[in-house]
């Protein structure tokens, strides 16, 4: 056990989402004895309005407090696991992914309508491939246009009659307190999450073998297997940013079940496999996937430099 009370630097990007969920991971460390103090970090991706997709994918989050940590401004780092690009980064650890929240998704709606109340040609907002396809399956009677920006703006484009609905993830709606103003929460039969939907990634430096040690304590065992499956799943595609892949691993006894999604050209091909190794099932359903898409599909999931993690 660590004896000394050392002051933890913890970076964050100072968004109200981000600054809930490194306040959460600053007081689990400091019910753990600790000292942490909250360090701001501006990224790309705040300063920029652009579609994710155009400026190089939810990975601009990530790299300016992957920097940090590296030029040893900070200690640690809390991430969205959804927004890390799959893929080990040089001298850097995920230390710990702390226990899940809800991974669904839920809609927003003007006057609480349900996504089969809503009246044909309802707009809906989203910035996310994966949400768009989905949508256009659960509910072939709206039209889906893009979105960005902070969950308070979004939310704001219903509010202000702008959209008729949007499509958020429910564990960022509960960690910023707003989990009242859903209108529908969508089951995965419906709607499959993000790969690492509803789960936090806390990163360090690989040679802070204390800070690594500590972390490790917020580590949640089920979660980590069910989001390593989710992101075998997406690094074994080599998914592109633009790629639509919805995927959710749950644990039923001694089997892991992952469900995954994918939208091609033709529609959504969806799949259910069972296994016991998280990695090996990902890497199974990325193996289906491929065997089953129609060639011209297969250049979309091709790894560019800039864009090789997953939408929301
Ligand atoms: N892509 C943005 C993003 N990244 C993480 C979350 C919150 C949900 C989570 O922690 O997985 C969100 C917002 C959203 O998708 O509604």
């Amino acid at each position: 056990m660590t004896h000394d009370r050392r002051s933890l630097r913890l970076g964050t990007r100072a968004s109200e989402l981000a600054t809930s969920q490194s306040g959460w991971v600053a007081d689990q460390l400091r019910a753990l004895g600790h000292e942490v103090e909250l360090v701001l970090v501006s990224t790309e991706g705040d300063r920029s309005s652009a579609p994710l997709t155009q400026i190089g994918g939810t990975g601009v989050f990530v790299s300016a407090l992957r920097e940090a940590l590296q030029e040893g401004r900070i200690d640690l780092a809390v991430h969205s696991l959804k927004d890390l690009p799959v893929g080990e980064e040089a001298g850097l650890v995920v230390a710990a992914i702390p226990e899940r929240e809800d991974p669904r998704d839920i809609v927003i709606s003007r006057d609480r309508l349900r996504l089969a109340d809503l009246p044909e040609g309802a707009v809906i907002g989203t910035g996310s491939p994966r949400r768009a396809v989905q949508l256009e399956a659960a509910a072939p009677h709206t039209t889906v246009v893009g979105l960005r920006g902070n969950v308070g703006r979004r939310i704001g484009k219903v509010t202000d009659g702008s959209l008729d609905a949007i499509v958020l993830a429910a564990a960022g709606l509960r960690r910023l307190g707003r989990i009242a103003e859903a209108s529908e929460v969508l089951e995965p039969a419906v709607m499959l999450p993000a790969p690492g939907q509803g789960a936090l990634a806390v990163e360090c430096r690989t040679d802070d073998r204390e800070t690594t040690r500590l972390l490790m304590q917020l580590d949640h065992a089920p979660t980590r297997e069910a989001v390593t499956a989710e992101r075998a799943l997406l690094g074994a595609l080599e998914a592109g940013c633009s790629a639509p892949i919805g995927a959710l691993a749950t644990r039923h006894g001694d089997a892991l079940v992952l469900d995954a999604v994918i939208g091609t050209s033709e529609g959504l091909l969806r799949h259910t496999l069972r296994g016991t190794t998280p990695v090996d099932l990902g890497h199974e359903m990325a193996h289906h996937f491929l065997t089953h898409l129609a060639p011209q599909d297969r250049p979309s999931l091709l790894k560019t430099p800039t864009a090789q993690h997953p939408g929301a």
